[in-house]
């Protein structure tokens, strides 16, 4: 039997020999690059946490003391240890969620995949846990350095220090990066902290040589005070950490459970809030993994086990349209600049910053701060792209609102992953974007149909000089160029068919949806229905020959990638309202709710966003309406 298999619980864990543990560290390796190699998922975050987590669990008690992880892609070792081993369908409908997940496990608490939360939860669980006198559970917060980029962290370590009487330890995970290595200031002092391991080995080796203060005279202990206060100024600068009232413990060997059991022994007993430094490596013990340079295969789909090589998904993705296009527009644009929010590659702009290194910014985790600074970039004469994933805009909506917006400035926000990503769960879908924007004025969104459009729409959008203009596309790859047959206003007709019976449907398709509804169509047109399929290109401001596009049909029906609630269909029902259009309106799209994850296809077909789904809704929608729905028998006459 493995050691892993011999542990039902914590208990177990905290009886294992040095031995035993070194042997658990290399079972939980081999089976994370195993399980993972097959599902997909974050194998270098959770290989760089393996003795940190044993660690945690051998000191602390979960779930009476609560352990959170920030950004949770990380809680891999965590769920080993709190007894769930499937990992056979990892991300996968009915399988282990790649994050913590409260129905999966009392073990977990935080399930928002959204960076630099865990130490505002952290503060509330202490402020809890004190005046409920439950002053016996600890609460254990592990942040990355990257997500420690995030501003909600340092709001809370205000908050944290304050709090001498409801300890909050704050396990930092530094392993140097966040998809590349981490920037800005922080990471720079961490980097300062991680080069002073010796200070902790010399600061040992004077406690060891020279006897305890109260046994030597003054004069001896000032001379020892002198050297240890001289190895901080010199070697350990984290006053940055002790001049927030916050303790200070480390830098730690994070792959040394020993060395990282009895730091956290003594964060636990300082009684405070307290830091406990771990210096760990992404992508630990597996060499494909830490010689990945562009981001020790932080995340991404099967791989072979032997190579670390990715195995499938080949094709264009969006992404790389995108890519390719900012290289050629910022030859062309010399004013154009790109913003990253500590996820360079996976946004598409490191070609952009390879070909334009001066003109790319990558501002850590910080998407309020990439959006407010982009302001200051167009103040300044610029016209900046922040390229995010769609779902993290959310985190920086004020400030579009009234950092950008309401000073009208020229920034072009593109979201990627805009729609269901799926196997990330509830808090990864872009499902909230088209939401969100639709209430900023003077924003304008671009929803480009396939590659084609998304290089114009993105020129379009650079165009834009009196106000922000954002642009969105979904995750994996493009889809094939639709051209369109005929054009209304600024909007493209990608199909017509003219029905044998009195319905006549306008199918209004935003962004990728297009291919979808072009085949929605043709379903629609085998039923004798009338159907003409409108890809707006622009769905904010919308185009006011939609109004007469509208008059001519007996039924509109609007479909989107995106929450239901406050996007394009309600903006579209608004405007024929406000215009008095009497046409019937149906809107498709993401039901308001929280998804679990499972793939995009699953969850597409689950909400009834395929053609199959759409078109029978359609059709029973125009029977309904009294419209005759087949070319054989007239649909029954209304009594
Ligand atoms: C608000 C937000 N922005 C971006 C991301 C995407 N993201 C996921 S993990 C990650 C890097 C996290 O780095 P770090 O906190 O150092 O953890 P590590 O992966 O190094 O263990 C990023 C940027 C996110 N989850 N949340
Ligand atoms: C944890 C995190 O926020 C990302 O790493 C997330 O997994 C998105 O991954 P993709 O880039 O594969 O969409
Ligand atoms: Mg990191």
């Amino acid at each position: 039997m493995s050691v892993l298999e011999s542990i039902n619980g914590p208990d177990d864990l905290k009886r294992l020999d040095a031995g035993e543990l070194s042997r658990l560290t290399v079972e939980i390796r081999d089976f994370l690059v195993e399980a993972v190699s097959q599902t997909g998922g974050h194998l270098g975050p959770n290989l760089g946490a393996v003795e940190l987590t044993v660690a945690l669990h051998r000191v602390f008690d979960s779930p009476r003391d609560r352990i959170l992880f920030d950004t949770g892609h990380q809680a891999y070792v965590h769920k080993l240890l709190t007894g769930r081993r499937d990992f056979s369908r990892l991300r996968r409908r009915g399988g282990l969620s790649g994050y913590p997940s409260r129905a999966e496990s009392d073990h977990d608490i935080i399930e928002n995949s959204h960076a630099s939360t865990a130490l505002s939860y952290a503060d509330g669980l202490a402020k809890a846990f004190a005046l409920r006198g439950e002053h016996d559970r600890s609460v254990v917060a592990v942040v990355g350095d990257g997500a420690l980029t995030g501003g909600m962290c340092w709001e809370a370590l205000n908050n944290i220090a304050a709090g001498a009487d409801r300890p909050v330890i704050i396990v930092v995970n530094d392993n140097g990066r966040s998809y590349s290595p981490t920037i800005g200031g922080l990471a720079s002092h961490l980097a300062h902290l991680r080069v002073t391991r010796g200070y902790e080995r010399a600061l040992d080796m004077i406690k060891k040589t020279v006897p305890r203060a109260p046994v030597v005279g003054p004069v001896a202990y000032e001379a020892l005070h002198g050297m240890k206060k001289g190895l901080k100024d010199v070697f350990q600068p984290q006053a940055m950490f002790e001049d927030l009232g916050m303790k200070y413990v480390g830098p730690i060997d994070g792959h040394d459970v020993e060395a990282t059991e009895h730091a956290l022994r003594r964060a636990r007993a300082f009684g405070g809030p307290v830091i406990v430094h771990c210096i760990t490596r992404k992508g630990y013990g597996y060499a494909p993994a830490e010689n990945n340079e562009e981001d020790c295969m932080h995340g991404g789909g099967a791989f072979d086990p032997a190579t670390g090589e990715s195995v499938g998904k080949g094709g264009v993705g969006w992404t790389k349209v995108f890519a390719r296009e900012m290289v050629d527009i910022g030859a062309e644009r010399p004013d154009v600049v790109g913003i990253t929010a500590a996820m360079l590659h996976p946004v598409g702009l490191a070609p952009f910053a390879e070909a334009y290194p001066d003109r790319i910014f990558d501002v850590g985790i910080a998407e309020q701060h990439a959006a407010t600074s982009a302001a200051g970039l167009a103040m300044g004469g610029l016209h900046p792209v922040v390229a995010v994933y769609a779902t993290f805009l959310n985190r920086a909506f004020d400030q579009v609102l009234m950092d950008v917006a309401l000073h009208r400035q020229a920034v072009t926000f593109v979201l990627d992953r805009a729609g269901v990503t799926g196997d990330d769960g509830a808090s990864h879908n872009g499902m909230w974007d088209l939401s969100i924007l639709q209430i900023v004025p003077g924003m304008r969104i671009a929803v480009p149909r396939d590659g084609a459009r998304l290089r114009e729409l993105l020129r379009e959008c650079l165009d834009v000089s009196d106000g922000p203009t954002a642009l969105r596309f979904p995750k994996g790859q493009v889809i094939d160029d639709i051209e369109a047959v005929d054009r209304v206003g600024g909007m493209d007709v990608l199909a017509r068919h003219t029905g044998s019976n009195g319905a006549r449907v306008l199918l209004v398709a935003a962004g990728s949806m297009a291919a979808t509804a072009v085949d929605v169509a043709d379903r629609l047109s085998a039923q004798g229905i009338g159907v003409t399929v409108l890809d707006p290109r622009w769905v904010k401001p919308l185009d006011p020959a939609l109004l007469d596009e509208a008059r001519r049909h007996t039924l509109v029906a609007v479909v989107e990638d995106n929450g239901r609630v406050g996007a394009v269909g309600d903006a579209v029902a608004r405007l024929l309202r406000d215009h008095e259009v009497d046409v019937p309106i149906r809107t498709f799209g993401i039901p308001q709710e929280f998804l679990d994850h499972a793939s995009r296809a699953e969850i597409i077909a689950e909400i009834g966003l395929t053609s199959q789904g759409l078109a029978r809704d359609i059709i029973e929608t125009v029977a309904r309406s009294g419209e005759t729905t087949t070319t054989e028998q007239p649909a029954p006459t209304r009594e």
